[in-house]
């Protein structure tokens, strides 16, 4: 794991770890029994730690996250690095991130080519850097840059990087050459200033007004989210602490992110993305699939969604023909599209010299016959079935037979867009802001609004969404997407029914119906773009939206003439309604086939919803929360909103059977999680709570190896607590109501705060759990 050998008069060691040299037990070891080699060799005069491959260590290994933790500690590894009596230089190419960024931290000198990059991306995962990260990075580039960079997790350029200290040089060329030779030029230097440990944090003076800025920062900007909070402590302790003190606030609040559920979400998250693109279908799947060259592309109509959908595709350095059916309309586009490109530059996500290079690959146009060349064309027209069927036709006259002809429809049915290449039609739906938002893809969500027509305020929805992490309510998304966009859409699937809406419709299509769209629709209240919507903007197409009593008047009359009577609603059953509704339709996804595992829907959620990382996705959220409350709740909203008239067979007859939603995966009882935490009462009495993660792993759905939290499927959650004393011998006994299974807590004593991740295995056929924790005088609660 890590590969030894002395060039000259510098020992090099290499990690050897891929795909990302990510610090695990063989690493650490490796590494800490490698500068010990180095440092008895005589003929060594410095050292050098690098990577193999693709990169420098990535940063700790997260699959080990979920297991008991093992020595040798990252943060001992580091300190016999900086003791080194010896220059030991990180030699650093492609990505040090975490606890790789840390490693380097402890070497006197760091170096890097141009195209590395450097970061502390812990806090994505809902964590802090726990090997001195919060302390050192502080001391070497102050308060302002660290706090930055780690509660942003942002990867920093080599030439940023070099700017703010972090590194010494920037070298060109082979880089284990230029690393021995910078070895040896720093040979007998002293030592000790570049001991990190030992330097003041820069501009200390001003400690308590930078952290208190960035502690208001990081709550308004990750609401809801727990590490970012945990950073700026811990980094404002590198001023408030001696540095030993400091890493021991670092370690402690490491341990408690650690434990929480958040990082178990965040992490499941991380795993979650990369497996949804190991994708499979009855058809085919990533391993026998190629992806088709895309060259050139056109997007039709230039409203809303056509410039967002050709921001994003020129942002991908595609060229791109833009089409419309008049002059003025098309010349509109072309501003939206110039801003659109101009805001990305300035938020840092586009950079300057693909924006420029953007606007030599747009070409605007009138014309069709433009469009015969092309690759994909994407129509964004209006959603009008008779409009798009003709928009189909032309373009199936007109492009190449391998051209794909898509349709960014949320709603229509793709099979209506009758051509004679139906296998290169696609539905291709982008979800708004499309220049921002990184999931494209069809998908059949579920609409919210009804708990407004029972009384709800639209703003306290919106503000409870976004108290819980989401970056925008569903009013103003509603807003951003247009409220025209959703009358049209529903006025077509009203036609597809062969019904038509009126003021008095309640159903359509056997679902509820809410009209209060269609009311503000009405009155030239379209969202962003008119300036009034649910909210009201600053102008027209503006971002500043503000409540708008004129909304409430018109959604008030809406109750009024349904004679529906106002009620409160509380924030847990908003939440509930919201989020368990999805879960619901997450879970007839999965039984239909449309997606195979649960990770393509949370993933979904992350990237199309941004939904919060911190809760996982719905899925891993429902799982949390255990899905037998989950159907609870969803039936008691289904039986106690008699409007409600949403098909709820499949909850009724998981309701009948016995195991409820659990028949969704009747592969049960595979791994058990568990971990407890500890106070003290000042009496000499420990409380200990536990909570028990009873895991239903599949075999069905849940694919991935069970290595840790994160592929968890069904949780029962069982919490109890125990005072104990002493050296306690624990136990925990789980029972399925037939058989009972006991475990030791050998690890057990009163000097852990934290056992967690203790992994049991059971047998196959438990369902449901009971968890009943006993110390030697028997049982002693549930
Ligand atoms: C004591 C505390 C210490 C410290 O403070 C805590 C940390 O360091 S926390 C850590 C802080 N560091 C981070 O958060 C960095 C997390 N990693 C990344 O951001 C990206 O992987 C990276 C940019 C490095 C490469 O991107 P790319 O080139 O697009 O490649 P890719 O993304 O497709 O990954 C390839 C494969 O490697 C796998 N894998 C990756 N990283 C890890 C890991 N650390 N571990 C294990 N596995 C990891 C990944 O799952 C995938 O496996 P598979 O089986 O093929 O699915």
């Amino acid at each position: 794991m890590v590969d030894y050998s002395v060039k000259g008069q510098v020992a090099l060691l290499e990690v050897n770890n891929p795909p990302v040299n990510a610090l695990s037990t063989a690493v650490r070891t490796g590494l800490r029994d490698g500068i010990a080699k180095a440092s008895k060799d005589p003929k060594v005069k410095a050292i050098i730690i690098c990577g193999k491959g693709q990169t420098f260590p990535a940063g700790a290994d997260i699959r080990e996250f979920g297991q008991p933790p093992r020595a040798p500690w990252l943060i001992e590894v580091g300190d016999s690095i900086e003791a080194s009596l010896k220059p030991v230089v990180a030699a650093i190419h492609g990505t040090c991130l975490g606890g790789g960024l840390e490693v380097s931290l402890f070497c006197h000198y760091r170096i890097a080519v141009k195209s590395a990059r450097v970061g502390f991306p812990e806090v994505n995962l809902g964590l802090l850097p726990g090997a001195a990260g919060t302390q050192r990075l502080p001391r070497l580039v102050g308060l302002p840059v660290a706090l930055d960079m780690i509660t942003s997790g942002r990867h920093v350029t080599a030439l940023d990087a070099k700017k703010y200290g972090i590194l010494d040089e920037l070298v060109a060329g082979d880089l284990i050459n230029a690393a021995i030779k910078y070895a040896m030029s720093v040979v007998g230097k002293p030592l000790m200033e570049r001991r990190l440990r030992y330097k003041q944090v820069p501009g200390a003076d001003k400690a308590r007004e930078v952290c208190e800025a960035a502690m208001a920062q990081v709550k308004r900007k990750y609401k809801g989210y727990e590490a970012p909070v945990e950073c700026v402590r811990a980094v404002r302790a590198s001023v408030d602490l001696p540095y030993a003190d400091g890493i021991r606030m670092e370690s402690e609040l490491f341990k408690q992110l650690n434990a929480s559920g958040q990082a178990r979400a965040q992490q499941y998250a991380f795993f979650a993305e990369r497996t949804v693109s190991r994708w499979s279908m009855p058809n085919g799947s990533y391993r026998t699939a190629k992806a088709l060259p895309v060259k050139t592309t056109a997007v039709l109509g230039a409203g809303t969604m056509g410039t967002g959908i050709a921001v994003c595709l020129l942002s991908a350095g595609l060229p791109v023909i833009l089409l419309e059916q008049n002059e003025k309309l098309l010349q509109n586009g072309l501003r939206t599209i110039k801003a659109l490109m101009e805001g990305s530059v300035k938020l840092g996500k586009v950079p300057m010299e693909v924006a420029q290079k953007a606007t030599t690959l747009l070409k605007p146009t009138l014309n069709y016959e433009d469009l015969k060349d092309v690759d994909l064309v994407i129509e964004a027209v209006f959603e009008n079935l008779k409009l798009k069927r003709e928009v189909f036709g032309k373009l199936d006259k007109i492009c190449k037979p391998s051209a794909l002809l898509c349709s960014n429809t949320s709603t229509l049915d793709i099979d209506l867009a009758a051509t004679s290449r139906p296998d290169k039609v696609a539905g291709m739906h982008f979800f708004a802001p499309a220049y921002h938002m990184r999931l494209l893809e069809n998908i059949y969500g579920t609409k919210t609004s009804f708990m407004v027509e029972e009384g709800a305020n639209p703003y306290e929805i919106d503000q409870i969404m976004e108290d819980l992490g989401m970056p925008m309510g569903p009013f103003k998304v509603r807003d951003l997407s247009g409220i025209d966009i959703g009358w049209r859409i529903t006025q077509e699937v009203a036609k597809s029914l062969g019904t038509t809406i009126t003021k008095e419709t309640k159903y359509l299509g056997g679902e509820r119906y809410c009209g209060i769209g269609d009311d503000l629709y009405e009155k030239g209240r379209h969202g962003r773009k008119t300036g009034l919507g649910f909210y009201k903007y600053e102008k027209k197409g503006g971002k500043i939206s503000t409540p708008d009593p004129d909304a409430l008047d018109i959604i008030e009359a809406y109750r009024q003439r349904r004679g529906i009577v106002k009620c409160k609603i509380s924030s847990q059953e908003v939440i509930e309604r919201q989020m368990y509704s999805s879960i619901n339709e997450g879970f007839k996804i999965l039984e239909e086939g449309i997606c195979t595992r649960p990770e393509d829907i949370d993933i979904s959620w992350l990237y199309g919803f941004t939904f919060p990382k911190y809760l996982g996705g719905p899925m891993f959220y429902a799982s949390r929360i255990g899905l037998q409350k989950v159907y609870e709740r969803i039936c008691y909203y289904h039986e106690n909103f008699p409007l409600k008239q949403r098909d709820c067979k499949d909850l009724r007859r998981r309701g009948s059977s016995t195991s409820g939603v659990y028949t969704m995966y009747p592969a049960l009882g595979v791994v058990i999680n568990s971990y407890c935490d500890m106070t003290t009462d000042g009496g000499g009495w420990t409380w200990v709570f536990w909570e028990v993660a009873v895991d239903a792993a599949t075999r069905c759905c849940w694919r991935s190896p069970p290595f840790f939290y994160g592929y968890v499927e069904v949780y029962g959650y069982v919490e109890v607590c125990r005072l104990c004393r002493g050296n306690d011998n624990l136990h925990l006994l789980l029972s399925n109501g037939e058989s009972e299974m006991r475990f030791d807590m050998e690890d057990f004593n009163n000097n852990t705060r934290y056992l967690q991740y203790t992994t049991f295995t059971v047998g196959n056929e438990t369902s449901r759990y009971l968890a009943t924790l006993s110390g030697p005088s028997g049982n002693v609660g549930t």
